[in-house]
């Protein structure tokens, strides 16, 4: 059975990309399934270089030593197959109406969904002010937040729904509704 509505999520570091993508796999309970764009890179980098999978998937330094290293690897990779990591993450993806993609950051992203998909691929971006952000533990950093895998879809202006998740956000209740109603009725 294919999705029946794939959700592509995308926004800069620390606007809460998986803390919205969370609560909605909560609310939306067992017919959704989070996808990682990420996690095919991450799983591939670690085998290729015999690294702890586990750390690098999870939120530590360790990440943080190989990201450089991984961007360079990963964009080489793309240059070949602009959906190859697209590809092997929907590969793995549980049989479910609903795909939560919670890491979208690229316009060919965008594009390979819809272009294998359709329109049931629907665009949300979050987004929060700077000072959010630093709150949460977001830190600039050069040849990281200034390149195409942070910024590539800064100027995307087709979004389905955008929503403010910084200081002046909306309950999370009103976050998840808003959410529902581009989900529609399946
Ligand atoms: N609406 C919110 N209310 C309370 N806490 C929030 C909210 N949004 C995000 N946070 C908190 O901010 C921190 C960063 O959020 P999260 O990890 O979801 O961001 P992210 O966009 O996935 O970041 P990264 O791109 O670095 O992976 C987390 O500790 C999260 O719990």
């Amino acid at each position: 059975m294919a999705p029946k509505v794939i959700l592509l999520f995308s926004g800069k570091r620390k606007c809460g990309k998986d803390f919205i993508t969370d609560n909605l796999k909560l609310r939306l309970d067992n017919v959704c399934e989070i996808i990682k764009i990420s996690q095919p890179i991450k799983s591939h980098w670690a085998k290729e270089k015999n690294l702890n999978l586990n750390e690098l998937l999870s939120d530590s330094e360790y990440k943080e030593r190989y990201r450089l290293d991984m961007i360079k690897w990963s964009d080489e990779m793309r240059e070949k197959d602009y959906g190859c990591f697209c590809k092997a993450a929907c590969k793995n993806a549980a049989d479910k109406p609903i795909w939560i993609v919670s890491d979208i950051r690229r316009k060919t992203d965008v594009q390979w969904f819809k272009e294998n998909y359709g329109p049931i691929v629907k665009t949300i971006r979050l987004v929060a002010d700077e000072e959010t952000r630093i709150e949460r533990g977001f830190q600039f950093k050069n040849g990281v937040d200034d390149i195409t895998s942070e910024c590539g879809l800064d100027d995307y202006n087709e979004w389905d729904l955008i929503i403010d998740n910084g200081k002046d956000r909306e309950s999370l209740d009103t976050q998840l509704n808003n959410i529902m109603t581009v989900i529609g009725t399946l």
